[in-house]
């Protein structure tokens, strides 16, 4: 009883288009065969797009959030190669790993999205983590505990893209909050790794920039996406026209309770999250 009453309150049941994708009940009927659909989507090609997953009203909220705490965004300037790493020159010269890519993005982390939010109340949500883990067939799943990178929101400015890569967790999920204009799209080639081994023919390709191979979701603000970032290498073509593109990024983790390494958040995010750790460590010592 404790349960159902619980998921009354939960915040994503009024957000999410329940009609279409029955996320409440994934045991039986309708819900049962969206969650079957979910995870064969997710299978057989490494993605489950659900297009306007978020409703018309709630979307307008979470984006209008966005889009006042935007203003305080640090804007980032990334460099890294496809890898997520910085260049390696002691790699063949034409090795993936000696080429780097800049992309610049104004990125909010989680630690500058109120709780209060209705898009923080979403992505703590139990039922939209308890669809999530399922749809990816875990045995458990949680929320990221990093206090900068477990929800972060990402504006690309008009003439503005997010450099090839792939992601450093297995999957990535993803709710478009606005999209671009025109551009913006999220482009990927699928499933050009696996753990053993990369199609290195077919990533050299895109990198040199022919995107014959590369593939494109047509997604609406409001879509929901679980895509297999890690094994697919991808990014997000140039924003034209007059409007920034801005996503959440959710992130989820096997392991409860992980953080992330100080020198990596510091990578990610600059001389904000540089001072607040340096900060910390003055008080300890003091
Ligand atoms: O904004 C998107 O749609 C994708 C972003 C992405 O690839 C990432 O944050 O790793
Ligand atoms: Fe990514």
């Amino acid at each position: 009883m404790a349960d159902s009453k619980q998921a009354r309150n939960d915040i994503a049941l009024d957000m999410i288009d329940l009609d279409r994708y029955p996320i409440a009940d994934l045991d039986s009927g309708p819900g049962a065969e969206f969650l079957a659909e979910c995870q064969r989507s997710m299978d057989d090609q490494g993605w489950c797009n659900l297009d306007g997953f978020i409703r018309a009203d709630a979307l307008e909220q979470l984006n209008g959030e966005a889009n006042d705490l935007l203003p305080t965004a640090e804007v980032l300037h990334v460099k890294r190669n496809i890898y997520q790493g910085a260049i390696d020159p002691s790699a063949p010269e034409d090795d993936p790993r000696r080429k780097e890519f800049t992309h610049i993005a104004a990125q909010l982390a989680d630690d500058q999205i109120p709780a209060e939010t209705r898009l923080k109340r979403l992505y703590h949500s139990d039922t939209l983590t308890e669809f999530v883990r399922r749809v990816q067939r875990k045995a458990q799943l949680f929320r990221c505990a990093d206090e900068f990178q477990a929800l972060n929101i990402v504006a690309l400015q008009p003439g503005s893209w997010h450099a090839w890569h792939y992601d450093t967790t297995e999957c990535t999920v993803t709710l478009l909050l606005q999209a671009a204009e025109a551009g913006g799209e999220f482009t990927f080639l699928p499933n050009s790794r696996t753990d053993e081994a990369e199609d290195r023919e077919a990533v050299d390709r895109l990198l040199s920039g022919d995107m014959r191979q590369a593939r494109t979701f047509s997604r609406g603000a409001g879509a929901f996406t679980l895509f297999r970032g890690g094994y697919s290498l991808h990014g997000v073509t140039r924003v034209e026209g007059g409007r920034s593109r801005i996503s959440a990024i959710l992130t989820y983790d096997e392991q409860p309770g992980r953080l992330i390494e100080d020198e990596i958040n510091i990578r990610i995010y600059g001389k904000r999250v540089e001072n607040i750790l340096a900060s910390r460590k003055t008080q300890a010592t003091a």
